[in-house]
């Protein structure tokens, strides 16, 4: 049945962007989704969301649920310090076959960790596997019906600090009610709604970033 999309948004960026080049690799893919066929990037417009989030925390270590062809890898990775690690969770094998191809067409390997497997799984390896104290930023944009647990999860293995930044996806389509309920009551958390639109579309979405307070 030929190629799957993630295989095709592979070839966009091969064909259209500048090895090395994470800008080119960005607009290449958008450009794709937006003319050629819809696909669940973070986008363009949420994009510029994420980038200002990101370069305000400027985390020395971030984690993303949710890789999917590398997209929003890519976005974040381009504007870390050097020395500074994404480490990326994708359960789909395929989807991480993809990415990682995208995430090296744009010459960012060396600063993303990608790792396969369930996040549920993964996250209470992190500290023994990759060494990590504590995350100053985390982009969840995987299954909805994970990010209340995840971000439990995170919270019981020691892996938020005061002032870590969670950035979440897609609030409002396809929509995460239970995640919003928990981090607008929680007390622990500082949080704000970031207003937006899905990605290529006019249909509303948004951001919620956040901060833990410990
Ligand atoms: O950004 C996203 C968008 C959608 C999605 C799909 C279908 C639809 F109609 C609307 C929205 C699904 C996602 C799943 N995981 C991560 N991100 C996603
Ligand atoms: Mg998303």
């Amino acid at each position: 049945t030929g190629l799957s999309r993630p295989q095709r948004i592979l070839k966009a960026v091969q064909k259209n962007a500048t090895k090395g080049n994470p800008e080119s690799v960005i607009a290449a893919i958008d450009h794709y989704c937006r003319h050629s066929e819809w696909a669940m990037n973070v986008g363009d417009e949420k994009g510029l969301i994420l980038d200002s989030v990101v370069t305000e925390v400027n985390p020395s270590t971030a984690l993303e649920l949710g890789t999917y062809c590398g997209y929003s890898t890519v976005r974040i990775a381009r504007l870390l310090s050097p020395g500074t690690k994404l480490i990326t969770l994708e359960f789909n094998p395929d989807y991480a076959a993809i990415a990682r191809q995208i995430i090296a067409y744009a010459g960012l390997q060396d600063k993303v960790i990608l790792v396969e497997g369930p996040s549920g799984d993964l996250i209470p390896k992190m500290k023994q596997q990759h060494g990590i104290k504590s995350f100053d930023f985390v982009f969840l944009d995987h299954w909805k019906d994970r990010y209340v647990p995840d971000t439990k999860l995170l919270e019981e293995c020691g892996l938020l600090r005061k002032g870590s930044v969670l950035l979440a996806d897609n609030v409002i389509c396809p929509g995460t009610p239970e995640y919003l309920k928990y981090v607008r009551n929680d007390p622990r958390y500082e949080s704000r709604y970031f207003k937006s639109n899905l990605e290529y579309t006019k249909v509303e979405d948004g951001l919620e970033k956040s901060v833990f307070l410990g």
